[in-house]
């Protein structure tokens, strides 16, 4: 664990998969981090971790697609922790979505967490940062490769995806005059829960077993080898910090050269 650095991270979906990793990143470089997820369990079990290990970490429950849930959990952060300087949209949700299956139901849903999510987040962080002065903060966005390149089969969540990425460009310009930055990560194929059950799905469509599943999104990676959710923390990790101070509005693609731009 780096010395603490006096600053608070806020990581959404911190219970498991890259959120977790995420968490537990920021806190080893020196962050105070709340472990925000729906899950209180697991987010009170990364916490736990994290300070059996020498950091500081606090559980916090959250419904990102509810914007009261949000905002009072954000402030409930910043006063338990003392601040608040990073907040890490990182929640979703990602359905595998045949075009002609989509219910409108399931539209609401993807939405209202992948989107409306972080729209929330940005507002609930941007309450908090006016308090920094011209110290300012820093809010990092999940997108996907899925949301630079449209996946087959995941028309609603490319969609959220692509959206998280307007979504960042726009409140980049919007926030920089108070020293804000606003920027996104793209992941590949990371091995977490999520992309578990998307390729059990499209094995199980195909006919296939599960490893089929992730063979076939992970064939086009340039690195041949599927991420581990440390590979996305390490990104998250250098947009947390000083040394991406002059970045802003721009996607890190963390996919082991699978889109090139
Ligand atoms: N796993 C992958 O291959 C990729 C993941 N991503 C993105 O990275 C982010 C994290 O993904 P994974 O760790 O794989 O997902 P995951 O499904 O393993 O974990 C997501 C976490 O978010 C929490 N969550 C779900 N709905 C929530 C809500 N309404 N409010 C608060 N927390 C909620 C869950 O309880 C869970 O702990 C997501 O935004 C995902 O779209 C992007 C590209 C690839
Ligand atoms: C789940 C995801 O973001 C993929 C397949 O890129």
């Amino acid at each position: 664990m780096a010395e603490e650095n006096g600053k608070v991270a806020f990581v959404t979906g911190g219970g498991q998969g890259i959120g977790k990793a995420i968490s537990e990143r920021l806190a080893d470089d020196g962050f105070m981090v709340a472990v925000a997820d729906l899950n209180i369990d697991t987010a009170d079990e990364v916490a736990k971790g994290i300070n059996d290990a020498g950091g500081k970490a606090i559980g916090i429950q959250v419904d990102v697609s509810d914007r009261d849930s949000f905002f009072k959990a954000v402030g409930e952060a910043a006063e338990t922790l003392g601040g608040f300087d990073v907040l890490v949209n990182n929640a979703g949700l990602g359905p595998t979505t045949p075009i002609d299956t989509i219910t409108p139901e399931q539209f609401d849903k993807v939405y209202h967490v992948n989107v409306a999510g972080d729209i929330w987040g940005i507002q609930a962080a941007h309450e908090q940062f006016k308090k920094n002065g011209p110290k300012g903060g820093k809010i990092i966005n999940a997108t996907s490769q899925a949301g630079v390149v449209g996946n087959a089969n995941l028309a609603l969540y490319s969609g959220t995806k692509f959206a998280v990425r307007g979504i960042t460009q726009v409140a980049a310009r919007d926030l920089a005059e108070e020293n804000i930055t606003v920027n996104a990560y793209a992941p590949g194929i990371v091995k977490t829960p999520m992309m578990f059950d998307i390729a059990h799905q499209v094995g199980q469509n195909a006919g296939k077993d599960d490893d089929w599943g992730m063979q076939t999104f992970a064939k086009d990676i340039a690195l041949k080898r599927l991420s581990e959710p440390e590979d996305v923390a390490a990104a998250v990790s250098f947009l947390a910090g000083p040394d991406s101070d002059y970045i802003t509005g721009q996607t890190i693609e963390v996919d082991g050269g699978m889109q090139f731009h």
